[in-house]
């Protein structure tokens, strides 16, 4: 099946946007006409570039208000119709789009717009091109596909075909499953796109908030499964009208958008398996962190090891051939990277001490990294040294790096070949990594949740905000089921959010915390206490207020107040934490205890965190700004 995206999807001129196209892999364009007509080039020479790049123009868009329409406006439409034919046959594709008409004179009618129809596919069929009708969800007379449909049964001309898009159907809350009804050859083309759920005017959403399949809440795989149920076999196409995507990194949305439809047809063929069978590995399950890596370099890295002795992690091993440390406690596992060649090299010289790359534990490493490189991610890999292990690894977005490690190939006995190490240091008692949290400009946020949700079984919570006395912070769970690998991704608009001066400071560095699990956050506390940890300093009045807000033993509540720890609770239990002084660059460690199956990340807590970290950061006397 051909994939193709619309010009208008990303940003750019014509040629940066084809370059980028042809980059991530797709196979053609639909050409926006305003995208050609801003170009210096002849429609000719333009179609010539196009193919150059290896790509296809699989439809010309849009045509608006032709049908059921008095004359002298019907002859006019015609007319406005043939001018376009010829720059059809210049460009050299043979597939229109109409949309349907908003136009004030339009009468309506489905025979009068069929009658149309007819003649408009003769008069296509004369130069060897073809007409399809899309109901935009807007339209005056015709806003539902089934309408079109109708209008193109009874147009009855082979030239003459229906378009579907998926934003049209769902956006109006129309049933997919209608769609099974029509016949497959009689649907010209297909043109996805997803939403996330927000009430507004279904132009303004539709023409701003469009986005790719999997990173809205539109189910575009239902849509996608009665397409392909009709015997449809023609391009699938994203159409994405998003303002974000607009102002975007031209090459990276590409990108995303050629993952979101790898994943979406994947999808389909697992959800339909009597008409397709999926050719790429399903979703890997993650199973936890194995392990963060930091770039660091001298003076840096000891500042990075006091604060994690201070936290009782022990340096349990030295890498064979590399200036690379392993420190671990429980099964957590941190490693400094301080060489000075290769990617953490690179990374440290970009952005100082910062988290380099990610060990994430799956079933089946080989096997999610097959489908990461189907969704387009490249392999990364490094010469080996002698006695190192062969781990599969993927770029990920931003310069990040990802190591994926199950437990065949002896890739669990990396640590003790590698490190010559198999202590396992219960230090203050901290057990496993409980979440990571990622920091982003807010324009990356869809770009990391579709990184997550099409590589591995994991869903998405729906956007919540976060306060910073400085300005907004947006923050979002990508999480699997049983909770093994979570992530929180937060989206920063200004540099003056905590999280938009750690992005500056590390000239955009992702994680930015690590949340590490203990069973019993106040016994974890008393022994890093002995060993001279300071925690983040929580205000007196939180615990006024957490008074207020939860039936606590006022025992509890002191023993909260004396180590700083953070509470909230809510349906599904009880939840502690606290913090650790952040770094220069503004990363930090927090320590937590769930209780009771708590499912949350004590987002209530987020801004007096916030405002404690500021206020941490800011020398004595000075003032805010
Ligand atoms: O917003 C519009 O006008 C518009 C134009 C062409 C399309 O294919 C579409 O889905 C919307
Ligand atoms: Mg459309």
């Amino acid at each position: 099946m051909k994939t193709s995206i619309a010009t208008v999807s990303i940003s750019g001129n014509l040629r940066e946007k084809l370059a980028a196209i042809a980059a991530a892999g797709f196979d053609g364009i639909e050409i926006f006409e305003q995208d050609f007509i801003a170009d210096e080039a002849s429609p000719r020479e333009i179609g010539n570039m196009i193919r150059d790049h290896g790509l296809e123009i699989t439809l010309f868009q849009p045509f608006r208000d032709f049908e059921a329409l008095p004359e002298p406006y019907r002859a006019k439409a015609f007319d406005r119709a043939e001018r376009k034919f010829d720059v059809m046959q210049e460009l050299g594709t043979d597939l229109i789009l109409i949309c349907s008409s908003v136009h004030p004179k339009s009468l309506g009618g489905i025979d009068r717009s069929a009658a149309d129809f007819h003649e408009l596919g003769e008069r296509a069929a004369k130069r060897g091109l073809r007409v399809g009708y899309e109901a935009l969800a807007w339209g005056r007379h015709i806003d539902d596909h089934r309408d079109a449909w109708e209008v193109v049964r009874r147009a009855d001309h082979p030239n003459t075909g229906l378009i579907l898009d998926s934003f049209h159907t769902l956006g109006r809350k129309l049933d997919p499953e209608s769609i099974r009804s029509i016949p497959g050859d009689k649907i010209f083309f297909v043109q996805l796109a997803d939403a996330p759920l927000i009430e507004m005017d279904l132009l303004y959403w539709s023409r701003h908030f469009r986005n790719m399949p999997g990173e809205g809440d539109l189910d575009v795989t239902r849509f996608m499964q009665a397409v392909m149920a009709t015997g449809y076999s023609g391009p699938i196409s994203l159409e994405i009208f998003n303002d974000q995507f607009r102002g975007g990194n031209t090459k990276s949305i590409a990108q995303d958008g050629y993952r979101s439809l790898v994943a979406l047809m994947d999808d389909v063929a697992r959800a339909e398996p009597e008409i397709d069978s999926p050719t790429i590995p399903a979703r890997a399950q993650p199973l936890g962190v194995s392990f963060v890596e930091f770039a660091s370099r001298g003076d840096e890295a000891r500042d990075l090891e006091s604060l994690l002795s201070a936290l009782a992690f022990e340096k349990v091993g030295t890498h064979l051939n590399k200036a690379v440390t392993l420190w671990q406690q429980g099964d957590i596992r941190i490693v400094i990277n301080e060489e000075t060649s290769g990617h953490a090299a690179s990374m440290w010289s970009a952005r100082g001490t910062s988290v380099c790359d990610l060990g994430i534990k799956v079933a089946d490493a080989t096997a999610a990294t097959e489908r990461a490189k189907a969704l387009g991610a490249d392999p990364f890999a490094q010469p080996l040294g002698p006695g190192e292990l062969p781990i599969p690894a993927i770029k990920g977005l931003s310069g990040s790096l990802m190591h994926l490690l199950d437990d065949t190939a002896d890739m669990d006995q990396v640590w003790s070949r590698e490190f010559a190490s198999d202590a396992t240091p219960t230090g203050a008692g901290m057990t496993h990594i409980d979440h990571l949290a990622q920091t982003m400009s807010y324009d990356e946020m869809l770009s990391w949740s579709l990184f997550y949700t099409s590589l591995f079984d994991m869903q998405k919570s729906p956007i919540a905000d976060v306060i910073d006395p400085d300005g907004l912070v947006r923050s979002q769970v990508v999480e699997t089921k049983d909770g093994a690998l979570k992530v929180t991704l937060n989206g920063a608009d200004t540099h003056r959010t905590l999280a938009g001066s750690f992005l500056a400071e590390t000239f955009g560095a992702s994680v930015q915390h690590v949340a590490l699990a203990t069973q019993d956050i106040f016994a974890t506390l008393a022994t890093l206490k002995e060993r001279g940890f300071e925690t983040l300093e929580i205000p007196s009045n939180y615990y006024a207020d957490l008074t207020a807000r939860f039936d606590l033993p006022s025992g509890l509540l002191a023993q909260m107040q004396q180590h700083n720890v953070l509470y909230d609770q809510d349906d599904s239990g009880s939840f502690f934490q606290c913090y650790a002084p952040t770094t220069a660059a503004g990363f930090f460690f927090e320590i937590i205890q769930r209780a009771d199956g708590y499912r949350g990340f004590g987002g209530p807590n987020a801004p007096f965190r916030i405002a404690a970290q500021k206020r941490m950061q800011r020398p004595k006397g000075v003032p805010a700004r």
